[in-house]
């Protein structure tokens, strides 16, 4: 699918609000059939949006672009080619200079910060708190938005901060203080806090980074599971292309601040695009789970993408 594509999805199915599941989580809209297929949660659109910092020249331009509703959307691009900032725009962080981003039919910044909060969760790459909080303490605050202001933490929250820390599998690392973990056990303990918020979409900026293999492929074994079980909305930066294509129901490829492509991941991931976008001589092969890529070579700086095949 070309980037100015409408795609012609449907957006009038959309999940009703949250519902109690039968675990007691509140993702998705739950089913009484724990067989039947969840109903998908709301879709992220994009239409004709421009992105900038402080109001200077356009970081992100995009004239259309959708995160389908209960399907597991990759976000795939060089450094520097505006995935993160695509990502604040669509948890509210950063307010388009033109055009809107909406979840469920209505712009993301017509929510309040609390109700956004209570049905899109957002893991970003800066992490801040103090190094004394402990993983649990952590990942509690991701049950703030569904407690009142005065209220205290309810069953129903203690028992979604048990299963976000083993989900993510940290429950040996709970009563460990965010300051003296690894950078990958830091990274896990923010998954888990945002995995706790229980939403109806989840917005993952690199998830996997500082993670050894078997955590890599545990998280996206978590998310995939969230997917399955409770139609969650999937929106996840990564790197590793290969890793993407496996994962993803659908890519979508940024190059300099506008979408190149998006589709499916062997419709979108060619040896072509991996020159022209990521820079990269590669092996594109396809395999019972999609597009595998074998990266070769990186190709000279001053190779513009035409037919020359030197690399460096
Ligand atoms: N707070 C900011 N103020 C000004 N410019 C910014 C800010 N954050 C990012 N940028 C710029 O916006 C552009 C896109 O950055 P962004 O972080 O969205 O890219 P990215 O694709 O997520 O990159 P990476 O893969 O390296 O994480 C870059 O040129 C970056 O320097």
């Amino acid at each position: 699918m070309s980037a100015d594509d409408t795609g012609g999805r449907d957006e009038t199915s959309r999940a009703a609000d949250a519902a109690v599941a039968d675990d007691g989580s509140t993702v998705g809209s739950g089913s009484a059939d724990p067989d039947a297929d969840p109903e998908p949660s709301p879709p992220l659109s994009i239409s004709d949006v421009a992105l900038s910092y402080g109001g200077g020249e356009p970081i992100v331009e995009a004239e259309r672009l959708e995160v389908p509703a209960g399907e597991i959307t990759a976000l795939i691009g060089p450094n520097g080619s505006g995935k993160s900032t695509l990502l604040k725009a669509m948890n509210a962080e950063l307010s388009p200079d033109r055009g809107a981003v909406t979840f469920d039919g209505t712009a993301v910044e017509e929510y309040g910060t609390t109700e956004l909060a209570r049905r899109l969760g957002l893991l970003s790459q800066a992490h801040t708190a103090p190094e004394s909080t402990t993983v649990r303490e952590l990942a509690t605050h991701g049950r703030y938005p569904h407690r009142g202001f005065f209220e205290g933490m309810r069953e129903e929250d203690y028992r979604a901060v048990d299963r976000a820390l083993e989900r993510v599998g940290v429950e040996h690392l709970a009563d460990r203080e965010v300051g003296g973990l690894s950078g990958g056990q830091g990274q896990l303990a923010w998954l888990a806090m945002t995995l706790a918020q229980e939403t109806e979409a989840l917005l993952l900026d690199e998830p996997t980074t500082y993670l050894d293999l078997h955590h890599q492929l545990r998280v996206l074994d978590a998310v995939r599971e969230l997917n399955a079980e409770h139609g969650v909305t999937v929106c996840v930066v990564l790197h590793d292309i290969g890793q993407a294509a496996r994962f993803a129901d659908n890519l979508i490829v940024l190059k300099d601040g506008e979408p190149y492509e998006w589709g499916p991941p062997d419709e979108v991931v060619t040896d072509d695009l991996l020159r022209e976008v990521f820079g990269v001589v590669a092996d594109v092969g396809f395999g019972p789970e999609g597009p595998t890529v074998t990266p070769r070579t990186a190709v000279a700086d001053s190779d513009d993408g035409d037919d020359d095949d030197r690399t460096v």
